[in-house]
């Protein structure tokens, strides 16, 4: 079987790849050119583990191939995948501008039947939008090429995708044509040979599907910090009303940990999504309105705990903070939206030296903040003569530190920890001051 696949970021790097390692023939294509000139010469632009060996691998043994020209790889191929991008717009709906260029070029080079698979997330809608701009095309060219068009959404999370990719918890797919619905099955079956957990539904619930799946986690996070502040106020532990509530199989114990907010590049951009597509129907999603504003205030809650540690905002000029953890989550170099980016701004901007520690995302932070962090090779040079230390990302490296190594390198013991990560008896027995989210 051969496929292309449009955009070669996270989602479509890593489907193409999956794909090609299952024996398919993949086409990446992507209007980045040096973007495609690195994959050629097997450099991944983006870091995501085993990706690089798995695409050096398939590209190797001729199944993954890489071209600017989905214009060249049209003929070839039966199933063309839309990943590009769908950034917020002005106004937080999701801006179509990439998807719609995409299904342009499809309309006008088409010669024979092609299946146009959206496999961005993209709101209800969408792929009748995309049937449109083809059909237009074609009118221009005044031919008829059949084709369909399917939603197929992606949920891998970044740092474990590949995983995620192979072993989905489901496929969803939505199609209105009986050859669409063939030609994906013909494609997922040997992903899923022994549990074929494909769902096949109409295309707008599918393209909700993704939304909604989003939605729900964010808004079980939002709920959870919200939790954990108050269970400070009161005197109870969050780690343990989180143990205690997730036991209960309807509500289950993933996705619960407090924390300082989420972050990355689909949370607060399909929030947003979801809630200005409401409004353009005449709906309000009420719950997540409230989800985003407890995500805003989360991200600042690291600083109040700075400021109140040190006595007010005034005396956190000329103190050093030592961060470990910059990108948005472990595994990954992605800083989209991660809440060291509203960290470090605040600890700037109050007059604070910063010193930050990412074992993969210090080279994205440079780009993104130039000279005004430090950056240090190690957990243990970040802490170096620091009079606190904030923990933003629980990369596995932090979990078990020296804290005799580290107090004697601080100049004050003070720790914030932002992930709920660390043993705070331990700490508070070596002399450190320990603050956590929802825990005393
Ligand atoms: N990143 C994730 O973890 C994730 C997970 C699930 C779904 N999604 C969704 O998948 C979509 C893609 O996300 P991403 O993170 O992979 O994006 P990304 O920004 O990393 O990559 C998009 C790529 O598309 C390319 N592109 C744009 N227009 C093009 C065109 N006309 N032709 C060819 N290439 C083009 C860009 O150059 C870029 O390389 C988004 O809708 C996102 O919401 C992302
Ligand atoms: O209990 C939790 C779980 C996550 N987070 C935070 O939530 C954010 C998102 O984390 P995660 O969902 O693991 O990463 P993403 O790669 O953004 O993946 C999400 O977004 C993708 C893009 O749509 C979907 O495909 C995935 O299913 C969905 O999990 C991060 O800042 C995490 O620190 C918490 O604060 N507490």
């Amino acid at each position: 079987m051969k496929i292309a696949i449009v955009g070669t970021g996270y989602v479509g790097l890593v489907t193409g790849t999956c794909f090609a390692e299952l024996g398919v023939d993949v086409t990446c294509v992507d209007t980045d050119a040096s973007k495609i000139e690195r994959l050629r010469s097997g450099i991944i632009p983006i870091y995501e583990p085993n990706l690089e060996l798995l695409v050096e691998k398939n590209h190797k043994a001729g199944r993954l191939h890489f071209t600017t020209s989905l214009e060249e790889a049209l003929p070839e191929v039966e199933i063309v995948f839309s990943a590009v991008g769908t950034p917020p717009d002005e106004d937080g709906s999701a801006d179509l501008r990439y998807v719609l260029q995409v299904a342009r070029t499809i309309g006008r080079n088409m010669e024979r039947y092609v299946l146009v698979v959206t496999k961005s997330t993209v709101p209800v809608g969408t792929a009748a939008k995309v049937r449109a701009a083809i059909r237009e095309e074609q009118d221009k060219r005044g031919v008829q090429v059949p084709f369909d068009v399917a939603s197929n959404p992606e949920f891998l999370k970044e740092g474990n995708a590949i995983e995620d990719f192979m072993r989905p918890d489901r496929v969803v797919v939505g199609t209105d044509s009986e050859r669409a619905r063939d030609l994906m099955t013909k494609l997922y079956k040997p992903l899923l040979l022994n549990n074929f957990r494909v769902m096949f539904m109409d295309i707008p619930s599918a393209e909700m599907t993704k939304y909604a799946a989003n939605a729900m986690l964010a808004t079980r996070i939002s709920f959870i910090n919200d939790v954990a502040n108050l269970c400070q106020a009161v005197g109870a532990d969050v780690n343990m009303v989180r143990k205690g509530i997730g036991a209960d199989s309807r509500i289950g114990n993933k996705f619960l940990y407090p924390g300082c907010g989420y972050g990355g590049s689909c949370f607060p951009k399909d929030i947003k999504a979801l809630i200005r597509s409401a409004q353009e129907n005449g709906c309000r999603m009420e719950v997540l309105e409230a989800v985003e504003r407890v995500n805003e205030r989360q991200k600042g809650i690291l600083f109040e705990k700075l400021a109140r540690h040190f006595g007010g905002i005034p005396n956190l000029r000329g103190k050093r903070v030592a961060l470990w953890g910059l990108a948005f989550k472990p595994g990954t170099d992605d800083m989209r939206e991660a809440p060291s980016l509203v960290l470090i701004p605040q600890l700037l901007e109050a007059g604070a030296e910063v010193v930050a520690y990412d074992p993969v995302a210090t080279d994205e932070a440079r780009r993104r903040l130039g000279g005004a962090v430090a950056y240090a090779a190690d957990a243990y040079g970040a802490v170096l003569d620091a009079d606190a230390l904030v923990l933003l990302t629980e990369w596995k490296e932090f979990r078990l530190p020296n804290w005799e190594v580290v107090g004697r390198a601080m100049r004050d013991r003070v720790v914030v920890d932002g992930r709920n990560i660390f043993d705070r008896n331990e700490l508070r027995a070596l002399g450190f001051t320990y603050y956590g989210i929802g825990v005393l």
